[in-house]
């Protein structure tokens, strides 16, 4: 197989922990190729985001045309789109080009509370871009937002799983990073069919900052190298356990997850 290719169409987060930066240094830990649509920059660091300045739905389009015309790519994943018009703008492009291996990570709200996607285009989210989606990666704030259900038991969970299938998305993953288990981190996947738990061991830390675009990030790597879904996800639990495990102790708030340990650990 030839070099595999990831694009990455997300915010960029100048702390280096999250965003662009985190789906890079992951792509590249995982041998792939990685590309970059930037849909706005973050003034960001480790105790929050201090500013969000979002580029055009032209811009964005832009980015994605000059790989779409030239390079190409095997897979790609979405982040940080901040408002409609930028979804509306990514999803006609990924029609136009007829992508199929798309990770979406609906980026809301930052860990520290800054909005990163406005309220207002949470409706092109749902009926543009999960139609067009092969792994929906929430959250569970996200996933409660997304549905609008509560989510507090393992059979919430499930039901969100559902209706977010049913909003179009192929496979739905809800991460456990939020949930209450304090021994484990259990990400639920539903296929529209069945369901399967991925366990990790849950890591006391507060250097959690980016674990969801690198978990998303390596995912799309995966697929971009052509694993089947399953062994992709595995290889990105995997890789976001040692991250997080790896946790990076810089700044004065909540640091980067290592996105070299995975790799350091397997050589
Ligand atoms: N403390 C932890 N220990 C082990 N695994 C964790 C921990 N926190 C999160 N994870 C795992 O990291 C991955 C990302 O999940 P999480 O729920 O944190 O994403 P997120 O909230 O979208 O992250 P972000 O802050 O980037 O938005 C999942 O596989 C989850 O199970
Ligand atoms: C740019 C960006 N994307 C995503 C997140 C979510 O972690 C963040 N903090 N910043």
């Amino acid at each position: 197989m030839s070099l595999p290719r990831a694009l990455t169409i997300a915010g960029s987060d100048s702390g280096g922990g999250a965003g662009i930066q985190a789906d890079l240094k992951t792509f590249q830990e995982l041998g792939v190729y990685g590309m970059s649509a930037i849909t706005a920059l973050t003034a960001q660091n480790t105790t929050g985001v201090q500013a969000v300045y979002p580029t055009t739905p032209d811009a964005v389009v832009t980015q994605i045309r000059s790989i779409g015309s030239d390079i190409g790519l095997d897979a790609l994943k979405t982040g940080m789109l901040f408002g409609s018009d930028i979804i509306q703008a990514v999803a006609a492009v990924i029609r136009e080009y007829g992508w199929t291996k798309v990770v979406v990570d609906p980026v809301m709200i930052a860990k520290g509370g800054s909005v990163l996607l406005q309220e207002s285009a949470i409706h092109a989210l749902i009926t543009e871009l999960l139609p067009l989606t092969e792994v929906l990666t929430p959250n569970i704030p996200e996933a409660e937002h997304l549905t609008g259900l509560s989510i507090k038991r393992a059979t919430d969970k499930r039901e969100a799983a559902r209706k977010l299938a049913a909003f179009g998305a192929r496979h739905v993953i809800i991460k456990g990073g939020h949930d209450d288990d304090e021994q484990k981190a259990t990400d639920l996947w539903y296929d529209g069919r069945d369901f399967y738990e991925l366990e990790g061991k849950r890591i006391d830390t507060v250097h959690t900052h980016g674990t969801g675009c690198t978990f998303s990030a390596a995912l799309t790597a995966g697929l971009a190298s052509g694993l089947e879904l399953k062994a992709a996800l595995e290889q990105a639990k995997a890789f976001i356990q040692a991250a997080i495990e790896g946790g990076i102790a810089i700044g004065h708030g909540r640091g980067p997850t290592n996105h070299w340990a995975y790799k350091r650990k397997s050589c």
